[in-house]
């Protein structure tokens, strides 16, 4: 009888950068732990994971010298790991954790940004559905609903049309993919996102809807909106 390929069973883990220093935010400390609905900021992005049945364990990157993480995991248990192994970019910080990580080539990283506090167990689950067999991997998106301008001076330069949409996160890609995208990258400062860094593989990593709520919590007017989607949950 002909053995029957074995399907190699993986493992999807996040990877969560949380070693920024929130400069644009320009709080008193770092953004990740501004309190948003009550809690650090932080503490609800964790949560989106642990209320995930498919997601294996959670692995959080800061800077050596953070000072807030141990208070923010207290309650978390034993699926959160904190490695303190932040680098000067998001891309660094990345790329250190991911050498920290024990997972197979074939396991599935999503790598979510610990300043995108309203993803839920919902988004996470749509987008391993979708995207979790696909090779190159993929990545929460939202489609592009005003019409775009671009310009470095501040006068109209061009106005891209079709097929345009913003990158959210989770990223997930394979860990080995990713890991070598990363290290292979010709230019890490110009990756602002994990899927460039694939793309530049000659890779396509497939788009699948993301929401408003999952927004990037960035510049001082962006807590407000995130508080709202927090305490909104059906929105
Ligand atoms: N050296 C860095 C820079 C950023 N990040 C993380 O990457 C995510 C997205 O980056 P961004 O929104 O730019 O956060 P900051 O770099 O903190 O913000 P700013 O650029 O305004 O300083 C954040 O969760 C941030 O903590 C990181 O882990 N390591
Ligand atoms: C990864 C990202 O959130 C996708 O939109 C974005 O590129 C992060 O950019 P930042 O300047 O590091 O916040």
């Amino acid at each position: 009888m002909t053995a029957v390929p074995q399907r190699e069973v993986v493992s999807y883990f996040a990877l969560i950068p949380a070693a920024g220093v929130g400069a644009r935010m320009g709080a008193a400390g770092p953004k990740q732990y501004l309190p948003l609905a009550g809690k650090p900021m932080l503490r609800h992005t964790l949560q989106a994971f642990l209320d995930c049945a498919a997601i294996a364990h959670v692995y959080v990157v800061v800077s050596a010298a953070d000072g807030y993480i141990d208070d923010v995991v207290a309650d978390c248990g034993k699926r959160v790991t904190v490695l303190r192994c932040g680098g000067a970019t998001r891309m660094e910080s990345i790329r250190n954790g991911l050498r920290a990580l024990d997972a197979h080539g074939e396991d599935r990283i999503l790598v979510h940004d610990a300043a995108r506090p309203g993803l839920t167990p919902a988004l996470i689950d749509k987008l391993i559905g979708e995207a979790g067999a696909n090779p190159a991997g993929g990545l929460l998106a939202l489609r592009v609903v005003d019409t775009v301008k671009s310009t470095r001076t501040g006068r109209v330069e061009t106005t891209p049309r079709d097929g345009l949409w913003l990158a959210q996160t989770p990223q997930m890609f394979p860990y080995e993919l990713l890991l070598r995208a990363l290290e292979q990258a010709p230019d890490p400062e110009a990756i602002t996102d994990d899927a460039s860094a694939v793309e530049m593989l000659g890779l396509s990593p497939q788009l699948v809807e993301g929401h408003p709520r999952n927004l990037k919590v960035t510049l001082p007017a962006d807590v407000g909106i995130a508080t709202l989607y927090l305490t909104h949950e059906h929105l």
